[in-house]
């Protein structure tokens, strides 16, 4: 688990991050979402212990980070800003990272060249942005973390490469309880993927949400009565956030679990009824009213 709190850090008196708590549970996804210059990028570099807090406390599995080399050997951070020796390969950095980290893994390193169709030989500076991005992530799955820390993962990924980058976190996550921190600018990129959002602004916690516990309370309803629209009995008795009409059908969120909206509107016996997903950005957007000037720029 992490545990960070009251977390400050200033560059040359300029406040990068401000009194920042942040929680994430173990074998969890947490999506850090936010504009350019946010603060994504030095929480995550001073979770992996690449910086020292000014203030504050980042504890993960209860220890402190900065100069832990014990805790270090089960992190990895891929950055945004990555850098690769003159003229090395990524056979040559398999072979560096093995004397590095304990819990290397040749097999899955080779499983995930394969995979991504790497040239291992080839030197990792001549590839282009989104390659080198993919040689990256798969140095980093391949220490075996159980931390593991990702700036901007997909940005410059092909569509085919994303959906492999985020099918494999997925599947360690599932299958070793990885605990995973993943910065993005835009809500929709992490759409299926996080169990938490935390929005960060100006060094800031904006605000931080458990979507598991979000999804199961809000809901989106097609539905048709017919020519006679949608009863009182529904209108008053489900709290509706949005409603909309597309000739006799209604689309309506609903801040409602869904055995609630199903016993309201099925004793109306529609001639139509479909609960559908809600998007990431439905969420937020319904969840705060629409009037939140930080989702809004997260969300273009
Ligand atoms: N090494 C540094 N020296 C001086 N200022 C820095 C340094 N690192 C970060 N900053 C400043 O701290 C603030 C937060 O930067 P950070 O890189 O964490 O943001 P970010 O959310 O990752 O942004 P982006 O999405 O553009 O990568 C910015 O104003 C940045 O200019």
């Amino acid at each position: 688990m992490i545990y960070v709190q009251n977390l400050s850090k200033a560059f040359d008196g300029f406040p990068a991050l401000t009194d920042l708590d942040l929680c994430v549970q173990k074998g969890s996804i947490y999506g850090l979402i936010g504009t350019n210059g946010a603060g994504k990028t030095t929480i995550l570099r001073l979770l992996a212990g690449v910086l020292i807090p000014d203030r504050g406390k980042i504890l993960i599995d209860e220890t402190p980070v900065f100069d832990n080399e014990e805790l270090k050997q089960r992190i990895s951070l891929v950055s945004d800003d990555l850098y690769f020796p003159a003229g090395t390969s990524l056979f040559d950095m398999g072979k560096f990272y093995q004397d590095i980290y304990i819990g290397w893994n040749q097999k899955k390193f080779e499983t995930l060249i394969a995979l991504f169709g790497l040239d291992d030989k080839k030197t990792i500076r001549s590839f282009s942005k989104g390659i080198k991005k993919q040689a990256a992530f798969t140095l980093a799955l391949s220490t075996s973390p159980d931390y593991l820390f990702l700036d901007e993962p997909i940005d410059g990924l092909d569509p085919v490469a994303r959906k492999l980058v985020w099918k494999l976190i997925v599947d360690e996550v599932a299958e070793k309880q990885m605990t995973v921190l993943v910065s993005s600018h835009n809500l929709s990129e992490m759409e299926g993927i996080c169990d938490s959002i935390g929005i960060i602004s100006k060094g800031r916690m904006h605000l931080e949400k458990e979507l598991d516990a979000m999804k199961s309370k809000m809901n989106k309803v097609q539905v048709s009565f017919g020519t006679s629209g949608c009863p009182d009995s529904v209108l008053q008795n489900l709290h509706i956030l949005h409603q909309e009409s597309k000739g006799s059908v209604e689309l309506l969120i609903i801040h409602e679990k869904a055995a609630r909206i199903r016993e309201v509107i099925e004793a109306e016996q529609p001639l139509l009824f479909d609960l559908l997903p809600l998007t990431l950005e439905e969420i937020f957007i319904y969840e705060l009213g629409g009037e939140d000037d930080e989702i809004k720029k997260i969300l273009l």
